[in-house]
C-alpha cells in the first residue's frame, strides 16, 4: 500500500500565503478593524493610569474619566463585533475554497492511486483533516490574527507610556524562544504521524466492514479485531507522543508568561523610586503586561492548533500533488509524441508483462491489437489474468514491461479526462449514489435530455421499472432500496450516456440472472454497434457473439480466433466451451491463486 503524498513545509507556506493574499481587500478590512479594536482596548488602561495619578495628586475628575473609560469600552465592543463579522466572512470564504479545491483534487485522483493508497487514507484526509483545517480557519487563524495585531499595538503603547517598561516583558523571551523552537520542530511530524495512524486504523475498519461476510464465514473475527487493536495501539502511541510534547510546552510557556507581570510590578517600583517612570505609566504598563500575558497564552494555544492544521493542510495538499505529478508525467510524455495523420482508435498491446508484486508477473508477453469497432471476448479459466489485462486496456495501470497504446501514445500518458471520454472500464463494482435515477445518470452528462435518459435506460432494459417509479424518485439507503441488478443497469445506462468509443466490460452483467443478462447483452449489443467492445467473458455466449476470441491461460494468450475457428481447432477454447455447455461455469487454472 502506498500512502498518498504529504506536501512539504515550503509548499504549505506558499499555499497559505496564496490563500491569504487572494482576498487583499477583505483581509485589509478585517486587519484594520482588529487594529482599531486593539487601539480602543488600550485607552482604558491608559485612562486608569491617569486616574490613579490624578487621585494621588488630589485632582478630582473621576466621573469624567470613568465616563471616558465606558465610552472606549463600548467603542471596543462595537469595533470588535465588526472585526469578528468581517474576519468570519473572510475565513468562511477561504474554508469553502479549500474544501472545493480538495474535493476537485480527490475526484481527479487516478483509480490506481486510490486503490494503492487505500480508502482509509482518503477517508481520514477528507474527514479529520478537513475538519481540523476548518476548525483552525474558523477559530485559530482569526484569533491568531487578532492576537498578533493587538500585541503589536500593545507593545507600541507600552513604549509610549514609558519605554523602560518594555524590559520586564523581554525577560520571558529567553524561555519562550527555545521552548517554542523545540516544540515547533517536533509538533508537525508528530501530528503527521498521528494522522497517518488514524488513516491506517480507518483502513482496517473499512476493510473489515466491506469484507464482513467473508470475515464472518471464515471466522476471522478475532484476527480482524486483533489487527484493529494493533492499529489503534499505534494511533494511541502517536497521540501520546503529541500529548507529551504539549505536556512540556504548555506548562513551561504558562510559567514563562507570568514573569513579565511580576517583573513589571517589581521593576516598575524601582523605576518609580528613581522617577524614571510616572505612576500613570506603571499602572498602564502593569495592565498592558497582564493583557499581553493573556495574549501570548492565546497565541501559543493557537500555535498548537495551527501545527495540527498545518499537518492537515500538508496532507490535503499532498492529494493535489498527486494530480500534479500525474499531469506532469503526461505533459512530459506528451512532448515527444506526434499526432498521427489519421488519429487511430486501435489499441495496441505489445509484449506486455505485468505483476502486482515484484518478481511475480501475472501477465507474460501479451501482444495483440484491438481494432476500432471490433468485438473482442477475452476468455479463460479463473485466475488466467483477464481482469488484469482489462485494467491495462482501460489505461488504469501501466504495464511493467511492453506497452498498451492508442495512436502510438501509452494509455497511461493520455490525460485522464481525455482517456475516460474514450475508453471506459465497466466492472462488477458499480455504484448507485443516493438520489434519483436522474441524478445518477446526469453525472455522466449533465446536459442530457429526458429523451436521452429514456433511450439509455431502455437500452439496458431498465426503463420498465424506472418509468413506474419515476426518474426523480429518491432511491438508496433510507428510502426505497435499489437491488444490485437495478444498480448495475443504472451504471450501464450512465456509461452509455458518457459515450466512450471503447468499452472494456469485465463481468458487466454478472449480477443479473442469466436470462436478464442475456437480454441486457443483446440490447447493449444493438446499441453498441460502431463501438469497440472488449468483453472479459465469464459466460461463453459472449464469446460466441464476438468477432474475435482471445483465450488466456496462466497470464498468456494461448489461442486467438473466431468462435467457429476455435471450436474447429479443438484446443483450449473448445474444451472450455464443452465444459461451459455442461456446467455453465468455467474451470479454475490449476496452480493459479
Ligand atoms: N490486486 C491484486 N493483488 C495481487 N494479486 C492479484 C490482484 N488481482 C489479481 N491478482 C492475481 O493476479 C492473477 C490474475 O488475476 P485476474 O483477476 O486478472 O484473473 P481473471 O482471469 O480475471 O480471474 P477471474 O475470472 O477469477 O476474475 C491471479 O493469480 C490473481 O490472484
Amino acid at each position: 500500500m502506498t500512502a498518498l503524498p504529504v506536501a512539504s513545509r515550503k509548499a504549505v507556506r506558499s499555499y497559505a500565503r496564496k490563500v491569504v493574499l487572494k482576498h487583499p481587500k477583505q483581509l485589509s478590512l478585517a486587519l484594520g478593524l482588529q487594529a482599531l479594536t486593539a487601539g480602543c482596548g488600550l485607552v482604558a488602561p491608559w485612562l486608569l493610569g491617569r486616574l490613579v495619578e490624578q487621585v494621588q495628586s488630589g485632582i478630582n475628575r473621576v466621573t469624567v474619566m470613568v465616563l471616558l473609560i465606558i465610552v472606549f469600552l463600548l467603542l471596543q465592543a462595537g469595533t470588535l463585533s465588526l472585526a469578528n463579522y468581517h474576519t468570519a466572512r473572510l475565513t468562511e470564504k477561504v474554508v469553502a475554497e479549500l474544501r472545493e479545491d480538495f474535493v476537485r483534487d480527490v475526484l481527479r485522483l487516478p483509480l490506481a492511486t486510490i486503490e494503492s493508497a487505500g480508502v482509509g487514507d482518503l477517508i481520514t484526509r477528507s474527514t479529520r483533516d478537513v475538519q481540523a483545517l476548518t476548525q483552525a480557519a474558523r477559530t485559530n487563524v482569526p484569533s491568531t490574527l487578532v492576537t498578533l495585531t493587538t500585541m503589536v499595538v500593545m507593545l507600541g503603547a507600552l513604549l509610549l507610556v514609558g519605554w523602560l517598561m518594555i524590559f520586564p516583558c523581554l525577560l520571558a523571551v529567553p524561555i519562550l524562544w527555545p521552548i517554542a523552537r523545540w516544540y515547533l520542530s517536533r509538533a508537525r511530524d508528530g501530528y503527521l504521524r498521528e494522522r497517518a495512524s488514524y488513516a491506517k486504523a480507518t483502513e482496517s475498519l473499512a476493510e473489515t466492514i466491506n469484507g464482513s461476510r467473508t470475515v464472518e464465514s471464515l471466522r476471522l473475527n478475532s484476527w480482524r479485531a486483533q489487527r484493529l487493536r494493533e492499529d489503534i495501539g499505534v494511533a494511541y502511541q502517536a497521540e501520546r507522543y503529541t500529548l507529551s510534547l504539549r505536556s512540556v510546552f504548555l506548562p513551561v510557556t504558562d510559567t514563562a508568561i507570568a514573569i513579565p507581570t511580576v517583573a513589571t510590578i517589581v521593576l516598575g517600583g524601582y523605576f518609580y523610586d528613581h522617577s524614571w517612570v510616572s505612576l500613570a505609566g506603571i499602572t498602564a504598563a502593569t495592565l498592558y503586561t497582564q493583557q499581553l500575558a493573556g495574549l501570548i497564552d492565546l497565541l501559543l494555544y493557537n500555535q498548537d492548533k495551527l501545527q495540527l492544521a498545518g499537518a492537515s493542510v500538508a496532507r490535503l495538499l499532498g492529494v493535489s500533488q498527486e494530480r500534479t505529478d500525474e499531469l506532469r508525467v503526461s505533459a512530459a510524455s506528451a512532448e515527444p509524441r506526434r499526432a498521427p495523420a489519421v488519429p487511430s482508435r486501435d489499441i495496441e498491446v505489445k509484449e506486455v508483462c505485468y505483476g502486482y508484486s515484484a518478481g511475480h508477473d501475472v501477465l507474460h508477453d501479451v501482444s495483440f491489437t484491438v481494432r476500432e469497432g471490433e468485438r473482442i471476448a477475452i476468455v479463460g479459466p479463473s485466475g488466467a489474468g483477464k481482469t488484469t489485462l482489462g485494467r491495462l486496456l482501460a489505461g488504469i495501470d501501466p504495464p511493467r514491461k511492453g506497452s498498451v497504446s492508442r495512436g502510438g501514445v501509452a494509455l497511461t500518458d493520455i490525460p485522464r479526462s481525455e482517456l475516460r471520454s474514450e475508453i471506459a472500464l465497466v466492472t462488477q463494482e458499480y455504484h448507485f449514489f443516493n438520489g434519483s435515477v436522474r441524478d445518477n445518470l446526469l453525472l455522466a452528462k449533465p446536459s442530457a435530455s429526458d429523451d436521452e435518459l429514456r433511450e439509455c435506460l431502455e437500452a439496458v432494459a431498465a426503463w420498465t421499472w424506472v418509468s413506474e417509479l419515476g426518474l426523480d424518485t429518491r432511491l438508496g439507503t433510507g428510502t426505497r432500496e435499489i437491488s444490485p441488478a437495478e444498480a448495475q443497469q443504472v451504471s450501464l445506462a450512465r456509461l452509455l450516456l458518457s459515450d466512450p468509443h471503447t468499452l472494456v466490460l469485465d463481468e458487466a452483467t454478472s449480477v443479473l440472472n442469466p436470462k436478464v443478462a442475456r437480454d441486457l447483452e443483446r440490447s447493449l449489443a444493438a446499441l453498441l454497434s460502431g463501438r469497440t467492445v472488449i468483453s472479459i467473458a465469464h459466460r461463453l455466449h459472449t464469446a460466441h457473439d464476438a468477432d474475435r476470441v482471445i483465450v488466456m491461460e496462466k497470464g498468456r494468450i494461448v489461442e486467438t480466433g473466431s468462435h467457429q475457428e476455435l471450436l474447429a481447432a479443438a484446443g483450449s477454447y473448445a474444451a472450455l466451451w464443452t465444459s461451459w455447455q455442461g456446467t455453465g461455469a468455467l474451470p479454475s487454472t490449476p496452480g493459479v491463486a
